[in-house]
């Protein structure tokens, strides 16, 4: 039989969207936790170029990188599709995980966690990107239509990680006013059993991200 491990973090969006996909198919694994604080020896040998979480082994074999590591689980096992089959379909489905990771969280996180200026900016940039997503969100159940599918799993930070910060924060950014799809989404995807049984529990999110905001505070935070 295969041997799948996952090196994860619990809180991470990254390592839990790998750990929906494996479920999704129905993979077993066995999970890894690592200490981002102190990273282990494994983690630095598997993942040597970025030194991050996840990493997926398969019969010893590395892969890093989330979106890779997700389209990897499901071209190899069989299940559900996590990815569109029509190539137009799955070409999109990419540049939206792409759009969310590298223009997205960025602003979402400065918009909570910056002071001042950067932290206004960082607002308005976030309301506008947001706009996009909940354009394309539509009147759709998931992002990927019916079924919970590659951009779904990949939103899991504007789903679940974001919401928790902007209440620790007092901030009101992604609200039903302002983005009723992507809040009715957030709703449907939250509440899906199999996503809810994947979420890190909330107060647990809730201390771990008040640790980040505390003065001296020495260890692993997100780099942005
Ligand atoms: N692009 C990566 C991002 C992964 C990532 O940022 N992981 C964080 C945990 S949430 C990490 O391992 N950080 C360690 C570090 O930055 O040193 C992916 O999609 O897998």
């Amino acid at each position: 039989m295969a041997e799948v491990k996952l090196i994860g973090a619990w809180f991470s969006p990254f390592s839990r969207r790998v750990e929906m996909a494996l479920k999704l198919k129905g993979v077993e694994y066995e999970y890894i936790e690592e200490d981002l604080s102190n990273k282990s020896p494994l983690l630095l040998k598997y993942n040597p170029i970025h030194k991050k979480v996840p990493v997926l082994l398969h019969n010893g074999k590395p892969i890093a990188e989330s979106s890779i590591i997700i389209e990897y689980i499901d071209e190899t096992w069989e299940g559900p599709s996590i990815l569109p089959k029509d190539p137009y379909e799955r070409a999109m489905a990419r540049f939206w995980v792409k759009f969310i990771d590298e223009k997205c969280t960025v602003p979402m996180w400065k918009a909570c966690s910056s002071p001042g200026e950067e932290g206004e900016k960082a607002k308005e940039e976030a309301a506008q990107l947001l706009k996009f997503v909940e354009e394309e969100i539509k009147d759709k159940k998931f992002f990927g239509g019916d079924n919970i599918g590659l951009v779904d799993i990949s939103a899991n930070f504007i789903g679940y990680w974001f919401g928790i910060i902007q209440e620790l924060m007092g901030v009101e950014l992604l609200t039903k006013e302002k983005y009723p799809n992507l809040c009715e989404w957030i709703d449907g995807y939250i509440n899906h059993s199999f996503v809810k049984d994947n979420l890190p529990p909330k107060d647990k999110m809730t201390e771990v991200f008040k640790a980040f905001t505390q003065p001296g505070y020495s260890g692993y935070k997100p780099k942005v």
